[in-house]
């Protein structure tokens, strides 16, 4: 028992749902379309009912002003699309330096399956006590990732998801195998809550159905991104996405929160 870790975990969730909008894509992208002003993405999808933001610790000036009372995850490793690998996130800061930002949590992202696995690993590990010597959650982004591995089988997220629970995690986000039956054996793998990532940005129905689709798999929540950030109006499909993890509402339903009824 932690509680500084379960008393933070409260900030970054609601009744133990978590919405959380990644923005560290800063440094793997560029400062793609919602980064640039992103004071104002912030604004947007805080007040659309997201429970959290996550940036990297340099971007900590920026967030505090403009979240609204939501909580702050700070993510502590990085590559790049342009550089030598992707996979190969590398460390860029440690939990005291999240703290000094204001987190609430960290996270760090791991490629399960992929050549740079066993030192991620040994960096997750690390973390996970680092972390809990100062009671702050760890969030593990877990996902199957690298030669010859389907990004998308349950198998391997099970494994992954599974693997960050045995290195000490809180809470695990991997990503989404397709369908709500096939994501149960991935949430069945580990007693973490389980989040999903949303990857590159689909059309709003199809934003919202992945949701549906993986909160009737027993996922707690998601941590997504580029789906929500890059989105015309942020604001309005994190309300959408909001009405389906928060407040369980259907497809269609949640299409009429984001004010999306009868668009694709
Ligand atoms: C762009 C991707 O494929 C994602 O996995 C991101 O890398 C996740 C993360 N937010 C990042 O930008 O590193
Ligand atoms: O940190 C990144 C994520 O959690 C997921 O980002 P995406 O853009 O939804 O894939």
């Amino acid at each position: 028992m932690n509680p500084g870790i379960d008393a933070r975990l409260t900030r970054i969730s609601t009744d133990g749902r978590y919405l959380i909008v990644p923005m560290d894509h800063g440094i793997t992208m560029g400062a793609v379309k919602g980064l640039k002003d992103i004071e104002s993405t912030i604004d947007a999808v805080t007040a659309g009912g997201a429970d959290a933001v996550l940036t990297q610790k340099g971007i900590a000036p920026r967030v505090h002003p403009n979240k609204n009372g939501a909580g702050y995850v700070v993510h502590v490793n990085a590559s790049t699309t342009i550089g030598p690998d992707e996979n190969d996130k590398r460390m860029t800061g440690t939990v005291r330096d999240a703290v000094r930002a204001g987190a609430d949590a960290v996270s760090m992202h791991l490629n399960v399956g992929s050549t740079y696995e066993p030192k991620q690993i040994e960096d997750l590990a690390t973390l996970t006590t680092e972390a809990a010597d100062l009671g702050i959650p760890v969030l593990a982004m877990a996902y199957a990732r690298g030669p010859g591995v389907d990004e998308s089988d349950p198998e391997a997220l099970g494994h992954a998801v599974r693997l960050a629970e045995e290195l000490g995690a809180d809470v695990v986000k991997t990503g989404y195998s397709g369908d709500g039956d096939s994501f149960t054996h991935v949430t069945e793998s580990t007693r973490l809550p389980v989040v999903i990532a949303g990857g590159s940005k689909g059309t709003d129905r199809e934003t919202v159905e992945m949701v549906r689709g993986a909160m009737d798999g027993g996922a707690a929540g998601v941590s997504m991104g580029r789906s929500i950030f890059q989105h015309d109006d942020p604001g309005a499909i994190a309300r959408a996405v909001s009405a389906v993890v928060h407040d369980d509402a259907g497809v269609e339903e949640a299409l009429q929160q984001g004010g999306f009824a009868g668009g694709e």
